[in-house]
């Protein structure tokens, strides 16, 4: 699934969209590939568990701006981690994915925060909790609830989804790349000679909580 253009780092190109690196995280089988395909290809289909990682890339179009979002899907098989250090460096966010019916998947996800802040500095990325297969909610383990005051002890974004259904998936890719245009334009803002921006702008708050 590996597109040609270089993933490592974002580039800047004049009138082309800004660059960004979105790391897919989480144990096996909770369905960070299907988000991924859900969201990029529309489609949802049986994926056999990922080898190392996969690449994509998408556009999100915000409307006034666009971001391009080139998207890593890890495996999650225990096997595999050593290599996943490798790919989530440089990474500008992370999405941390469990599966709602998992309650391990749960611990698992709060785990591989840990390794990412090893990495990077705490609030350096934009990351966020998805809690997925809501569609199995007769099965769920994990509550919305916990998931919720988990992701807002550690001020990280918060989603629940289904790739099944494709219930909030675009709105998590979505949400992330806002919350990255917005950090960006603070960056900016903090430039000598560019112009003011209100902070209080942007869809942060709004997704820490969720829908559901
Ligand atoms: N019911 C339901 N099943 C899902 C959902 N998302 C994924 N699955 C299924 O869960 C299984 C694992 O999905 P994957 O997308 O391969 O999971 P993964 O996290 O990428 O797994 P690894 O590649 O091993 O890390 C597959 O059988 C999917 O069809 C969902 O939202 N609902």
């Amino acid at each position: 699934m590996a597109q040609a253009d270089s993933p490592f780092q974002p580039r800047p190109v004049p009138g082309q969209p800004s660059v960004s690196k979105l790391v897919l995280l989480g144990s096996g089988s909770v369905g960070k590939s299907s988000l991924a395909l859900r969201y990029v290809k529309h489609d949802f289909k049986s994926v056999v568990p990922t080898v190392g990682c996969a690449f994509f890339t998408k556009v999100v179009d915000l409307g006034a701006s666009s971001l391009k979002l080139e998207i890593w899907d890890t495996a999650g098989q225990e096997k595999y981690h050593s290599v996943c250090h490798l790919y989530f460096r440089g990474a500008n966010a992370a999405l941390l994915v469990y599966d709602i019916t998992q309650k391990d998947s749960f611990h698992k996800a709060q785990q591989w925060l840990a390794e990412l802040e090893k990495e990077h500095p705490v609030g350096e990325v934009v990351v966020m909790l998805v809690g997925n297969k809501t569609d199995l909610g007769e099965q769920r383990e994990v509550t919305l609830q916990e998931g919720k005051e988990f992701a807002e002890s550690k001020n990280l974004l918060f989603m629940e989804t289904s790739a099944k259904l494709n219930d909030q998936v675009s709105e998590v890719f979505s949400t992330v790349a806002q919350e990255l245009l917005r950090r960006e334009k603070v960056r900016k803002s903090h430039t000598p000679g560019n112009e003011a921006v209100d902070l209080n702008e942007g869809p942060a708050r709004q997704a820490r909580c969720c829908a559901h």
